[in-house]
């Protein structure tokens, strides 16, 4: 199980899709989405001093198969920013799983060299990564466009649980393996929410699109989401993204806590949060 705190600019948490609708696909095949996006209390942390060549390393548990060179998302943000810095990386998020691991460092290494040089970050991140954006913002948002177009989301903090089965799964073969690209957006306006109650209801009513091609090239997926249904106080459990990665969501902090407990004694090799979306 892995907790961290959530504070500064360097901290890169995961990106949760609650819902993940594919509503229709533009001219250079990149899809259009409408989907309701949560930030986690887990992620990675990022840090940079100032340097006259661009460099980073990565460490912490999930750091291994991760480049530190010109193809991790964080340089490519500093060439973005035409900006240099020395990275450190210390990785907790799995890779390839849904959770917008190097989206959300991306988008940390554009808070933290804004900080630095008084430079704003570039106009359009989605150049660099569709979710990077949403994890720009980092918090509750409902997000359309192919992820640029962002609207801010009053969601009451909502307790979870977060599985990675390790197996990677790479987005744009999970988009070219929908059936239908035009599928119904959410209700717009969105219903407000007073509880968590009241906003797994809503959440049960709703979609991620991405789930059935997910789960046909990596039946594992069933299995993550049969074990989260079959925790106690779970009360909804869905994928995250283009996957693997899966959620539950639970009423109160403390079931949670117990479910995650519950799941890591029974699947050693999964990768378990407990945490709270917000
Ligand atoms: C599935 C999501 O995680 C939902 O938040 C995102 O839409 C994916 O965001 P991302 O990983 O930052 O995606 P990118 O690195 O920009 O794109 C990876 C690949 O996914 C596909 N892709 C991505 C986003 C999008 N709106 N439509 C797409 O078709 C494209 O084939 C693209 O080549
Ligand atoms: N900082 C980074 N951390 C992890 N992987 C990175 C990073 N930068 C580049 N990559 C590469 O990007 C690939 C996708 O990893 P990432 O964690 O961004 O995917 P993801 O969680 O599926 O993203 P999304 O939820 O946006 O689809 C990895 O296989 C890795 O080679």
């Amino acid at each position: 199980m892995t907790l961290l705190s959530k504070t500064g600019p360097g901290f890169a948490p995961a990106k949760i899709n609650l819902t993940l609708h594919v509503t229709g696909q533009r001219g250079d095949g990149f899809h259009l989405l409408d989907s309701i996006v949560a930030f986690a209390d887990v992620g990675d942390r990022l840090s940079a001093r100032p340097a006259p060549v661009p460099s980073l390393r990565v460490h912490g548990p999930m750091a291994a198969g991760v480049p530190e060179d010109g193809r991790n998302l964080v340089l490519k943000a500093a060439a973005a920013m035409g900006a240099s810095a020395a990275f450190t990386l210390e990785k907790h998020l799995p890779a390839a799983a849904g959770i917008g691991g190097g989206s959300s460092d991306a988008a940390a290494a554009l808070r933290l060299l804004s900080a630095m040089t008084g430079q704003s970050p570039p106009d359009h991140p989605e150049v660099l990564g569709a979710d990077i954006p949403v994890c720009l913002m980092a918090r509750a948002a409902r997000m359309r466009g192919i992820g640029e177009v962002l609207s801010p989301l009053a969601l009451p903090p909502l307790p979870a649980v977060l599985v990675n089965p390790r197996v990677e799964v790479p987005t744009g073969a999970v988009f070219a393996g929908l059936a239908r690209k035009d599928n119904a957006p959410m209700p717009d306006p969105l219903p407000t929410f007073d509880d968590p109650r009241q906003a797994i209801a809503f959440l049960a009513t709703q979609r991620n699109d991405l789930e059935p091609p997910a789960r046909q090239a990596q039946p594992v997926i069933d299995e993550v989401l049969t074990a989260l249904r079959a925790l106690p106080g779970a009360a909804l459990a869905r994928m995250s993204g283009s996957g693997a990665t899966c959620f539950a969501l639970f009423e109160r902090p403390d079931d949670a806590t117990e479910a995650a407990r519950l799941l890591a004694a029974a699947h050693t090799g999964w990768w378990i949060a407990p945490t709270c979306l917000s």
